[in-house]
């Protein structure tokens, strides 16, 4: 656990010294620390070139030489060590440009979603990116369906590159996880305020990348796939860089795609990649002091971002979690869902 007189080191690197230049005014503006309103937030030293001699395991400049946005990850900050990259740019957002992405080799207080932590073992990719978007407020809950898309098609063509254009069992499980062999791999956190007339959101990812405990990761799976195809030689592992790189790639093209037409065009591509069309769920309900059992199929999702499912006579339903359990497909309630026209 960090304390007080702890000082973080970041170093921050940009695709260009324009970039560069207008990082460095941002963020020496006032003291960054590593979290506002809690009893000891500690101190960030910056490090920009030519004194970045990054302390951290990711290698910002291999990772620079593959992004292709014009803007996503355009500025980076690294660090060994921090509490999480997600309270860092949530908590200094207005002190950081926008686009900004930051990665750390470990986190001492990785947030999780509610309240639950995340731990960081090594070999699991963790970052945050801020980003500023200018969209309705209806499409936003849709921002972190893009952003597993994002991730979850960065993940297939880095392992479509090793298996001879085939796929690995990574799918998204709704509606922040990250599922590879029915076990969890990895999750998604977005934060957003607003402000400015544009939705500030902090997206946080942690993905198990060549951390074999405590499930699987991306590179055994590949492994694994390797094997089973009976491909000639080994696998090579897929880097951090690389795959932050084309997932930030992705992201930057569906975010465009989502503020422009919303998120139809996308939906068959996620229900591709989702873990639950056709997926049956059994509901508890209380009716008339009794509770009766009903069960539904999951058909994809409502205009407002929630699962859209059938009942047996074909009428349609919105799944909402309860806010009890934290799998959602546990404790779900269902709201009916008017069908134009009728
Ligand atoms: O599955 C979840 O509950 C979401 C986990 C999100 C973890 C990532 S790791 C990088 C970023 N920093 C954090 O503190 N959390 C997110």
């Amino acid at each position: 656990m960090q304390t007080s007189s702890t000082i973080t080191r970041i170093d921050v690197y940009a695709k260009t010294q324009n970039a560069l230049q207008v990082a460095k005014t941002l963020l020496l503006k006032e003291q960054l620390v590593t979290a506002r309103g809690v009893p000891t937030p500690a101190p960030v030293q910056l490090h920009f070139p030519p004194d970045a001699q990054s302390q951290s395991a990711f290698d910002a400049q291999a990772f620079l030489a593959r992004l292709a946005t014009q803007n996503l990850g355009s500025t980076i900050m690294t660090t060994a060590e921090l509490p999480s990259t997600q309270t860092l740019l949530h908590d200094n957002a207005s002190m950081i440009p926008d686009g900004t992405v930051c990665v750390a080799d470990r986190q001492v207080m990785g947030k999780g979603r509610g309240h639950n932590t995340w731990h960081s073992p090594p070999g699991c990719l963790m970052f945050s990116l801020l980003t500023h978007i200018k969209l309705p407020g209806v499409r936003l809950p849709f921002v972190q369906y893009v952003a597993s898309l994002a991730i979850v098609q960065a993940v297939q063509e880095q392992a479509k590159e090793r298996l001879q254009g085939h796929e690995v069992d990574v799918k998204i499980k709704w509606p922040n996880d990250l599922y590879g062999s029915k076990l969890k791999i990895g999750g998604i956190l977005c934060q957003s305020v607003y402000r400015d007339q544009a939705f500030h959101v902090v997206i946080g990812a942690g993905i198990n990348l060549s951390n074999w405990q405590p499930t699987t990761c991306i590179n055994e799976l590949i492994d694994q796939q390797h094997s089973r195809l009976c491909l000639p030689g080994t696998a090579s592992g897929v880097a951090p860089e690389a795959l932050l790189a084309a997932i930030l790639n992705n992201l930057e093209r569906m975010m465009g795609i989502l503020v422009k037409d919303g998120f139809s065009p996308m939906e068959p591509a996620y229900l591709q990649a989702w873990l639950h069309s056709g997926q049956q769920v059994l509901l508890e309900e209380e009716v008339d002091g009794s509770t009766r059992q009903v069960q539904l199929v999951v058909q994809g999702l409502t205009p407002s971002g929630y699962l859209k499912a059938l009942d047996q006579s074909g009428q349609p339903f919105e799944l909402h979690p309860d806010g009890n359990s934290l799998d959602f497909f546990k404790g779900l309630v269902r709201k009916k869902v008017a069908v134009p026209g009728s």
